[in-house]
């Protein structure tokens, strides 16, 4: 579709939640031809109408940490299936993770996400590079390269950049870009064999433990190394109290560290294992409940500051396996809305606007990307949030091609109404009055 035939789309009466403007009030949001426009709109008469009254409305949600698995494991997800998962959970812009078959190592495998990402015209998606060639940890990639292929970030992620020099090349090199190394930060050698958080669940169930230090000891080595370059360190998945409190040190010492947090890493603890279910096994693993309140705390005043899914899909068979066997890793993006709203709004830790902030203008920073923001001019990706509306979280509904969740069953508050990506509604739940043909239902 030209951008002449984008429609103009009126929003009304819903409350309109924009942190990059301070903005959180009750009114109508105006899209015409992909933008943005002023308060007040445009003189005509609005081709699409969207009642929001009683719903949010926010700049698209951004996921900076998602796994696509093309190319090479299409049977776990697809650009396209992934993307379209995005939109059902109120994401409009996803940075997918190098770790695929082969990996995003070049500028022609970045190319060929952004491509396959357009193809699908679902979310937005934008390649994160690997750091190392072939994500081997042994000799850094092409990363000038990579940006030029439209990559926005670089990690091995899957996997961490364990040797320190490498690392440090890493930092080093990236600040000629102004972009940031992604860590899955883990001491490989302390998780050898393991399947879940090390302590008192894994002693008593007998299966093979991952401690915290693996975690706590890169995250502390990579923050020095961060100091020691000037370049920009994100934590990925933070998920240990002792993580978070030497993220805020870091901070605190003006040395340039981010973090995100996983709804997961928020919401349950290695008690899960008790069931035995694979959908509990993720990397990093459920910590203890001591951690789960470090990770909220640290989302509350600020030292967290990005929500991410770390979604991992994986195919029945291969999650199926025994606990020991079955791959790490859940999808998230579907269920990242409703599990934010039962464990940080609900309980009174994060207001909407804190929340939507994390999840919209802080990552397009992140990222460098234009995106995250209702600013006139901007580009119209905006999610409308039915914030009441009860559910229950059943896995044959996600448009992910895979089901391997830990939330199925759950009732929930809080979901995707209607998505808008580049002024073309991409989702609905429905309820649009408009003119000529109706949109597919999301
Ligand atoms: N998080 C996971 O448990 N799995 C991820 C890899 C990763 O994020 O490290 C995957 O690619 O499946
Ligand atoms: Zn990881
Ligand atoms: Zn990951």
């Amino acid at each position: 579709m030209g951008k002449l035939a984008l429609p103009t789309i009126q929003i009304t009466g819903g409350r309109i939640i924009d942190p990059a403007q301070g903005l959180d009030h009750v009114g109508d949001l105006w899209i015409s031809r992909g933008r943005i426009l002023p308060t007040g709109g445009v003189n005509e008469e609005a081709e699409v109408v969207i009642d929001a009254r009683g719903k949010i409305v926010c700049p698209g949600l951004i996921d900076l940490h998602v796994h696509l698995r093309e190319p090479g494991n299409e049977e776990d997800e697809t650009i396209a299936t992934g993307a379209a998962s995005a939109l059902a959970g109120g994401v409009t812009s996803v940075a997918c993770m190098p770790n695929t078959i082969p990996p995003i190592d070049t500028q022609a495998a970045a190319e060929f996400v952004v491509l396959q990402g357009q193809r699908a015209r679902q979310a937005n998606v934008y390649p994160v590079g690997a750091v190392s060639k072939g994500r081997k940890g042994e000799e850094l990639a092409a990363l000038g390269q990579l940006v030029a292929g439209g990559a926005v970030a670089f990690t091995d992620d899957g996997a961490p950049v364990a040797n320190a020099g490498l690392m440090r090349r890493a930092l080093e090199y990236s600040k000629m870009f102004d972009l940031v190394i992604m860590q899955h930060c883990q001491v490989p050698e302390l998780t050898v064999g393991g399947v879940m958080n090390e302590g008192f669940e894994s002693m008593r169930l007998g299966l093979g433990g991952m401690p915290a230090a693996a975690e706590d000891i890169m995250v502390a080595r990579d923050i020095r190394l961060a100091e020691i370059t000037g370049g920009r360190l994100h934590i990925q998945h933070i998920s240990t109290a002792r993580s978070v409190e030497l993220v805020r040190e870091g901070k605190a010492r003006g040395i340039k560290v981010t973090a995100e947090a996983c709804p997961h890493h928020f919401s349950l603890t290695d008690e899960c294992l008790r069931t035995f279910d694979s959908n509990f096994k993720m990397n990093p693993p459920l910590r203890t409940a001591a951690d789960v309140e470090a990770v909220i705390e640290g989302l509350k005043d600020g030292t967290i500051e990005i929500l991410a899914t770390d979604h991992a899909p994986h195919a029945r068979e291969k999650k199926m396996r025994e606990l020991d066997q079955a791959p790490f890793g859940i999808v998230g993006l579907e269920t990242l809305i409703p599990i934010t709203v039962k464990t940080l709004i609900e309980p009174g830790h994060l207001t909407w606007p804190e929340v939507i902030r994390k999840l919209t203008i802080n990552p397009a920073e992140l990222l460098r990307i234009p995106k995250g923001t209702l600013r006139p001019g901007a580009d119209a990706d905006v999610t409308v949030i039915d914030a009441s509306t009860t559910w229950t979280i059943d896995p044959t509904q996600f448009r992910s091609k895979s089901r391997n969740t830990p939330y199925a069953g759950w009732e929930v508050r809080g979901r995707a109404h209607t998505v808008i990506v580049g002024g073309e509604v991409r989702y609905t739940l429905g309820g649009i009055v408009r003119e000529g043909v109706a949109p597919a239902a999301g």
